[in-house]
């Protein structure tokens, strides 16, 4: 779904590299966690990723053009504006220049967020916002979904069902999954896969090897 070679980056270009000979393959289906300190680069690689930035050195190679993102805070976003969740996802479709309005209703099902197609978005929970920007990022039937931090700012409830639609996405669906996660309990449960930046470089191991690593430590 992704290929990502030599990859070398720096806000600025006199310091040493932020994201140093990144090299990732993400296997169709799979669900990768990219985890690492903070400000060791992982939202930059996703803007990468997306396009936003453009590598110093290398090569990002995807596979899909139909991309779900949803970013942590969403930018120029105000949950005070006065329009329901239902008109947020017309916008949208419009903007994708879909039609049926009855998708509206099939994808907020998926998110379980039906019962609220008329609300206001600055009447909902965090979580229950979270679940809406998800809907919105699955109007285009992305193959590739692209999360930074899901749980940031939700409850612990509104977080178990999150990861479990996005699982349920990722395992019934076959939609595959990069996720920066600080939650490392979520990011074992949850993915395939844990991309681990550490200085700069980055290795990915499958969820067993990461256990069997912390184990050892
Ligand atoms: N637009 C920018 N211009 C200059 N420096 C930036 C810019 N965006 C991020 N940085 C710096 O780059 C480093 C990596 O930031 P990034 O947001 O990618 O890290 P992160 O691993 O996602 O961090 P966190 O876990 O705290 O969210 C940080 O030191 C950050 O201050």
């Amino acid at each position: 779904m992704l290929e990502i070679e030599n990859l070398y980056f720096s806000y600025n270009r006199s310091s040493t590299y932020l994201l140093n000979d990144i090299n990732l393959k993400v296997p169709k289906g799979s669900y990768v966690s990219i985890v690492g300190d903070n400000g060791c680069g992982k939202s930059t690689l996703v803007k990468l990723i997306l396009g936003e930035k453009k590598p110093l050195k290398g090569t990002i190679k995807l596979y899909t053009n139909r991309i779900g993102y949803i970013p942590q805070r969403v930018e120029g976003f105000n949950p005070q504006f006065p329009i329901t969740v239902s008109e947020m996802l017309n916008v949208h479709r419009k903007a994708l220049g879909m039609k049926g309005l009855r998708l509206n209703d099939s994808i907020l099902e998926k998110v379980g967020m039906k019962e609220y197609k008329n609300s206001l978005i600055g009447n909902l929970s965090g979580g229950q916002l979270q679940k809406v920007f998800i809907a919105r990022a699955l109007m285009g039937q992305p193959e590739l979904l692209v999360l930074d931090e899901p749980s940031t700012a939700v409850d612990v409830q509104s977080q178990r069902e999150i990861y479990s639609i996005i699982k349920g996405l990722n395992k019934d669906f076959g939609v595959t999954v990069i996720s920066v996660e600080h939650n490392l309990n979520a990011a074992l449960l949850n993915s395939t896969h844990i991309f681990k930046i550490e200085n700069g470089k980055g290795i990915l191991f499958s969820v067993d090897e990461y256990t069997a690593m912390l184990q050892e430590v």
